[in-house]
């Protein structure tokens, strides 16, 4: 591929100086449904050396839509670990039709997303061990925390909106396309995320849903982690609210009444199954252990008020490994030890104080 090409004002979200840069794209390494994403390196147009900056993820979306700019917006706000990096954004025509432009998102670049992970264990037979489905969730939840605390959320939560570094284990969050911050009491399109992440209440039409949407987005992929698919596969959006009542038995009439007062669709009330809930939860998830299935409990949960929140989610049980400095995980493509106690620690000031009381417990190490 390496086309190289010359854009005037490039800015570097950093900085916010403006400058010409040439980009050299480099290969296609995602498509979506909007726009497609090139890895690529950029270099100073007018510097006489020669050094190439990346390589970077290049985002390519068709600009001056409401809807996009929300995504350049949010990701200029954040700064977050476990949150993909801005490094610099622009707009520029399509090469296709010199008329329509696009926005052009420079973001930092990771190998591979959760979802070519969890598939790459599935077809050779094998699940994540818990000790990486453990540094996973934590990152998810941390940027969750962190998110959260603004009103973002990102509304498109699943496992190829996640980037990771198998050698490393970090991982960051992506695709910030469908991503709003929600305001107390405002209603907002119940038409969003992807149907088998999709929580409950937006599946019966609620439209004052909260942050909560998100952790059931991080309970569907946890889950996904423990069996190497996807925990609720509806064949069409509705069938997709019985494949939840199968496990977690029929949503009952006041969550239905509280997400949706208009709602006339199915309700899927009769008990498919005999067995306790948690029967069902052991059942399924039969390679976790009793402290994750817990965790699973409390997260794919109908009301979203009941479900747990990203600061008890982070002090949880399930992560007690963590807290050890001592803590380390074998890299499945290194095959060395990674100390990661370090890199899932490092909460900053603002963090600990959006974690109010769970930040001692998260952070104490009582092994
Ligand atoms: N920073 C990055 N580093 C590496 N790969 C990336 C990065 N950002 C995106 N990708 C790859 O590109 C794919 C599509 O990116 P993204 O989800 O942001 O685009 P989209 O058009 O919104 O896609 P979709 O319609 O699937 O949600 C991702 O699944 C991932 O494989």
């Amino acid at each position: 591929m390496a086309i190289e090409y010359l854009v005037e004002e490039v800015t570097n979200n950093h900085t916010n100086v403006t400058k010409p840069m040439i980009i050299k794209d480099i290969a296609k390494i995602g498509e979506g449904a909007f726009g497609t994403v090139t890895q690529a390196q950029l270099r100073n147009a007018t510097a006489s050396e020669d050094q190439w900056l990346g390589p970077f993820a290049i985002k390519k979306v068709p600009a001056q839509t409401e809807y996009k700019s929300r995504e350049l917006e949010i990701l200029r706000q954040t700064s977050h670990p476990n949150v993909v990096s801005l490094k610099y954004f622009f707009n520029y025509p399509n090469p296709e039709d010199r008329n329509k432009l696009y926005q052009h998102l420079v973001m930092e670049s990771l190998p591979c997303t959760l979802q070519t992970e969890i598939k790459r264990y599935h077809s050779s037979n094998l699940i994540l061990h818990e000790s990486h489905i453990q540094v996973y969730s934590f990152q998810i939840a941390r940027a969750m925390n962190y998110l959260h605390s603004f009103g973002i959320c990102h509304r498109d939560i699943k496992p190829s909106n996640i980037l990771i570094d198998p050698d490393t284990l970090v991982l960051k969050i992506c695709d910030f396309g469908s991503a709003k911050k929600l305001e107390y009491n405002q209603p907002s399109v119940s038409y969003i995320c992807s149907r088998y992440y999709r929580a409950p209440e937006l599946i019966v039409g609620c439209s004052l849903y909260t942050t909560q949407i998100d952790i059931w987005g991080l309970g569907c992929v946890i889950a996904e982690m423990f069996i190497g698919k996807p925990v609720f596969q509806g064949q069409d959006p509705m069938l997709q609210l019985r494949e939840i009542s199968k496990l977690l038995g029929p949503p009952d009439k006041e969550f239905i009444y509280e997400s949706n007062p208009s709602y006339n669709g199915p309700m899927y009330s009769h008990r498919l199954y005999t067995s306790k809930v948690s029967t069902r939860f052991q059942k399924t998830f039969s390679h976790a252990s009793p402290v994750a299935v817990d965790l699973l409990m409390s997260v794919l949960v109908y009301r979203p008020q009941d479900r747990l929140r990203p600061p008890a989610i982070l002090a949880h049980d399930f992560f007690k490994p963590l807290r050890s400095p001592d803590f380390q995980v074998i890299s499945r493509t290194t095959n060395s030890r990674v100390n990661v106690h370090n890199m899932l620690y490092n909460f900053s000031d603002y963090e600990l104080r959006v974690l109010g009381g769970a930040a001692k417990e998260i952070l104490v190490d009582g092994s």
